[in-house]
């Protein structure tokens, strides 16, 4: 039977499309982050007498605590929040419901300062936390969305053929679902066009001809969180969901 027109919205052209617009807001985040040096003491000082958090989660904290949520973003502190104070929108409701609790947050921040962080950024400490903290968690936001798009994505490709994924979902068999879910081609153009996104806007424009051939942050690094840490992390979210899928 057709679906409801807010379902059918959801399919793997418009997903994929959406994760690329999302691409343009992770470059230009990474680029905001690496205006300043890695900022250690952000992440490693604990910021109050009676508590042991960094400045960092802190500020994560506090500033989700006062945000609403939709479906499509998940908090690094779920415990924290509060009440929203803008009643929240309803959304359609798209994710099977025991498998939508799927969540990589914890994976998503330790990737990030653990791996990321220290590719794209120079070394060093120039005492602006405050700003470093917000960039962080501009770019920690902006990534957790593209990763949890994948119960969206896992979503649809299960309702396309799940004659195919029902067998290895009853037999939890991860490595085929990751399998079956793997299209190579598109992961290959991904993580060519985000090396030439951080190319075009993390260029210096100048009106004389030509620019000085620096970026502002390294194309093939971008390349690498991508093809490294991004797109597995995505992978996995799909992955999880799909085995939960038949709960
Ligand atoms: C998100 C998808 O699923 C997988 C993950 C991808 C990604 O994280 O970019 C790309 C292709 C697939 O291997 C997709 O098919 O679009």
């Amino acid at each position: 039977k057709p679906l409801p027109v807010s379902l059918s919205n959801y399919n793997l052209d418009s997903l994929r499309e959406s994760l690329e617009r999302q691409e343009d807001f992770i470059v230009f985040s990474l680029i905001e982050r690496a205006r300043y040096p890695f900022n250690s003491p952000a992440y490693d000082i604990p910021h109050l007498a009676e508590d042991n958090s960094s400045l960092v989660e802190i500020y994560v904290r506090e500033t989700e605590a006062i945000e609403s949520k939709n479906p499509e973003e998940l908090p690094f502190f779920p415990d924290e929040m509060q009440v929203p104070v803008v009643p929240p929108h309803q959304f359609p409701q798209i994710l099977h419901t025991p498998a939508a609790s799927v969540n990589a947050s914890k994976g998503i921040w330790n990737m990030y300062f653990n791996h990321l962080l220290p590719l794209f950024t120079t070394k060093g400490d120039d005492g602006n936390y405050q700003q470093t903290v917000a960039s962080d968690f501009i770019c920690l936001q902006a990534l957790s969305k593209r990763v949890h798009y994948g119960r969206f994505v896992a979503e649809v490709k299960f309702r396309d053929a799940p004659q195919d994924y029902i067998p290895f979902i009853y037999s939890k068999d991860s490595e085929v679902l990751m399998n079956l879910l793997t299209s190579t081609s598109v992961e290959e153009t991904i993580i060519k066009r985000v090396s030439k996104k951080a190319m075009v806007f993390g260029q210096n424009v100048t009106l004389e001809k030509g620019n000085d051939g620096k970026y502002k942050v390294e194309p093939s690094v971008v390349s690498e969180l991508y093809k490294d840490w991004v797109i597995p992390i995505t992978k996995q979210v799909e992955v999880d969901y799909l085995l939960r899928r038949l709960d």
